[in-house]
């Protein structure tokens, strides 16, 4: 996407040709800075700290940490060693081990002086995959935003609500969730984005905010407890979310909080969608609840704020009560039954089994295979 008119992806490859550079995510909104990867351990520490995140990202950093390996010692040791390292960063986004078997299964059955240069280019190729996967959820997700503007008074927006980061930020490029609200913003629908700044990161605040602020979008940050009341007041039209792992039935694994929104908007008559890249479906199993991992994150990032300071410095604030402590579980499951529809590259179906093996009966039956 743009920023001040210069187009950026989230990740590529600095000058030199070998190192790989992303945006600091915990430097923005205030500070865009980004950092030069040099290794699969520096790799691991950005995905680990949330310096790059987002399932997509995630999965694409962790690729090109493979490609930092194999630079440095191609040996089979060396890349079981980077694929452990890598995979032990984060557990709930699938599109991380989704990534790193990828790159096993192309790297295993080559010679170890080919596999430099094979990560590398297997790397980029999940990086241009995943642009295209996002802009075509954008595509298949516009239609429902145009409907519902149709039912709208003329010059009134579709309200949209969000939850957290899957804008362009949490991607390669386009974004999830935001893909078809871009779109709709470019093809001149009013829309309106009510943006939770899903605590305790504030992806929403932080993130979401900034993205859709350097597009134009109009947007208004909500604190996460306000979407139930704004959709008992009819004040939001649609739900789209991003997720991090979506089971083969359809329960979806999100930053935490996006169950509490989905209870709200079905309480409500409010359509909740999900916006779904195929590399986020694990088709291994079927009970989100009882088989999706959700992260623990540290307390600290409850207790403590990261803020603009009056002297213009960056840094945290502690904003819980000394001596308390904190929990912070990162991500919640939605159950399919609350879900509307996934959002997908190859459309809109039901959060069944049925819906996502009849959009995917590639990847549906290679999973039962
Ligand atoms: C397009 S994936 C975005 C997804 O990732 C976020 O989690 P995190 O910020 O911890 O990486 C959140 O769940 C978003 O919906």
């Amino acid at each position: 996407m743009k920023i001040n008119g210069q187009h950026y992806r989230t990740i590529w490859l600095a000058q030199d040709g070998w190192r790989v550079v992303v945006i600091d995510q915990t430097r923005l909104p205030f500070r865009f800075e980004t950092v030069a990867l040099g290794s699969a351990e520096q790799a691991a520490d950005a995905i680990r700290s949330m310096v790059v995140r987002g399932a997509p990202l995630i999965g694409a950093t962790a690729a090109y940490g493979v490609a930092l390996a194999m630079r440095a010692d191609a040996s089979g040791a060396a890349l079981e060693a980077a694929l452990a390292l890598l995979g032990g960063t984060r557990p709930t986004a699938v599109n991380l081990r989704w990534a790193l078997e990828r790159m096993r299964r192309v790297l295993a059955a080559l010679p170890a002086e080919r596999r430099s240069e094979a990560a590398y280019a297997e790397a980029a190729a999940i990086c241009d995959e995943d642009v295209a996967l996002c802009r075509a959820i954008g595509e298949h997700g516009l239609p429902l935003i145009r409907e519902i503007a149709t039912r709208k008074p003329a010059g009134q927006p579709v309200n949209i609500l969000t939850h957290c980061n899957a804008g362009w930020i949490a991607t390669v490029d386009w974004g999830t969730a935001l893909a078809p609200i871009y779109l709709a913003h470019d093809a001149g629908i009013p829309v309106h984005v009510w943006v939770d700044e899903t605590r305790p990161r504030n992806q929403g605040a932080a993130l979401t905010a900034y993205e859709l602020g350097a597009h134009g979008v109009p947007h208004t940050v909500i604190t996460d407890n306000a979407g139930g009341h704004l959709m008992q007041r009819g004040a939001v039209d649609m739900v789209i979310v991003g997720t991090d792992r979506t089971t083969a039935n359809g329960d979806v694994a999100n930053k935490i909080g996006t169950y509490l929104k989905a209870l709200a908007a079905h309480d409500n008559g409010v359509p909740f969608y999900v916006a779904l890249p195929s590399p986020t479906i694990d088709w291994s199993i079927r009970d989100g609840l009882a088989e999706i991992p959700i992260e623990e994150r540290a307390a600290r990032e409850v207790t403590h704020l990261s803020g603009l300071a009056e002297d213009g410095e960056v840094r945290p604030f502690r904003v819980v009560a000394p001596g308390s402590g904190a929990a912070n579980p990162a991500f919640d499951v939605t159950p399919a039954r609350l879900v509307t529809g996934p959002v997908t590259e190859r459309g809109v179906c039901a959060a069944s089994a049925a819906g996502l093996a009849h959009l995917f009966p590639d990847l549906a039956n290679r999973a039962t295979a």
